[in-house]
């Protein structure tokens, strides 16, 4: 039996056409839209291409888009007064500032400079903090689009066993709380964690978001369990997840691949973040 493929590029789709009509209510109501501004760090040539991504998608969908590109030689103190800049600029209702960041800036640092109510990235302690008392507020926009993409396709979350793979600030620790408010239960594994494998299979829900290519392989996965692979790994000139898909394919009940799983989604989340950031400062 072969799983069933969520795809991520349908349900971002989906998602990003929603957000399209309020953007455009958003416009109506108060004259200007939406603002993002997006800064990034230096030269790594992946981060170019999501900003790139992401500042087309903004345009698609109404929301106004500005890239601010600095030099991997740019301080500490630059980047933390160009943010300064943004945070009393009004029509900037979105910050991201893309990671990671070069080893020279404390990338913390930076992230808590953000004005919590532009952090359409979610990652402000403030912004965690609510997440984890149950405010869901400006949730990061990875794990908040699994939760959109498993709500939309109709997959259980309360009452079942959910297992993380990764306990990252980004993904796997917001992932939890999320799963948790739904009343999930959840495990949060990591590179420590004895026995992973026995862990793992008991999830009916597996989220993979370890940073290594193809790590989750059947034997990980219990018959019919939704299996979400969060990994982007550039394995030569292929894209692979977290997840080896031939393998899994045959055990899972549903599988979103890599590419057009989780990424497409991260993209309409944060669409719907700077949205909901700018209906935040407006009201
Ligand atoms: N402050 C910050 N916020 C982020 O949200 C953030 C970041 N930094 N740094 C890097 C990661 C990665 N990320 C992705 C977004 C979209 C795709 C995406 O659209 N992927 C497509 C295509 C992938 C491709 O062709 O390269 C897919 O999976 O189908 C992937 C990855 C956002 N990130």
């Amino acid at each position: 039996m072969a799983a069933e493929v969520l795809d991520g590029k349908i349900t971002a789709a989906k998602l990003t056409e929603e957000v399209k009509k309020e953007v455009a209510e958003f416009r109506e109501r108060f004259g200007i839209g939406p603002g993002l501004t997006v800064v990034i760090v230096g030269e790594d040539p992946a981060s170019k291409v999501y900003v790139s991504r992401k500042h087309k998608a903004c345009i698609d969908t109404g929301i106004n888009s500005e890239v601010i590109r600095l030099p991997e030689t740019t301080s500490q103190e630059e980047l933390l007064a160009t943010i300064d800049r943004l945070n009393g600029d009004q029509a900037v209702h979105g910050i991201l500032v893309q990671l990671p960041l070069p080893k020279h800036i404390d990338a913390e640092k930076v992230l808590e400079h953000i004005r919590p109510d532009k952090d359409v990235d979610g990652f402000h302690p403030v912004n965690v903090g609510n997440l984890c008392v149950g405010r869901e507020n400006l949730v990061p926009c990875t794990p908040y689009g699994i939760v959109k993409m498993l709500e939309m396709n109709e997959i259980a979350i309360e009452g079942k066993r959910a297992v993380i793979i990764g306990r990252s600030n980004i993904v796997g620790k917001p992932m939890s709380m999320l799963l948790l408010a739904r009343n999930a239960t959840v495990t949060v594994c990591h590179s420590r964690t004895k026995d992973l494998a026995a862990v793992c299979r008991e999830g009916d829900i597996l989220v993979a978001a370890i940073g290594k290519p193809q790590f989750v392989t059947k034997d990980m996965v219990k018959p019919g369990a939704t299996v979400i692979d969060v990994g982007i790994n550039r394995v030569g000139d292929r894209l692979v997840g977290d997840v080896n898909f031939a393998d899994v394919a045959g055990t899972a009940g549903h599988i979103t691949p890599v590419p057009g799983g989780v990424g497409p989604l991260t993209i309409a989340m944060l669409l719907h973040n700077t949205l909901k950031a700018a209906a935040l400062q407006c009201k």
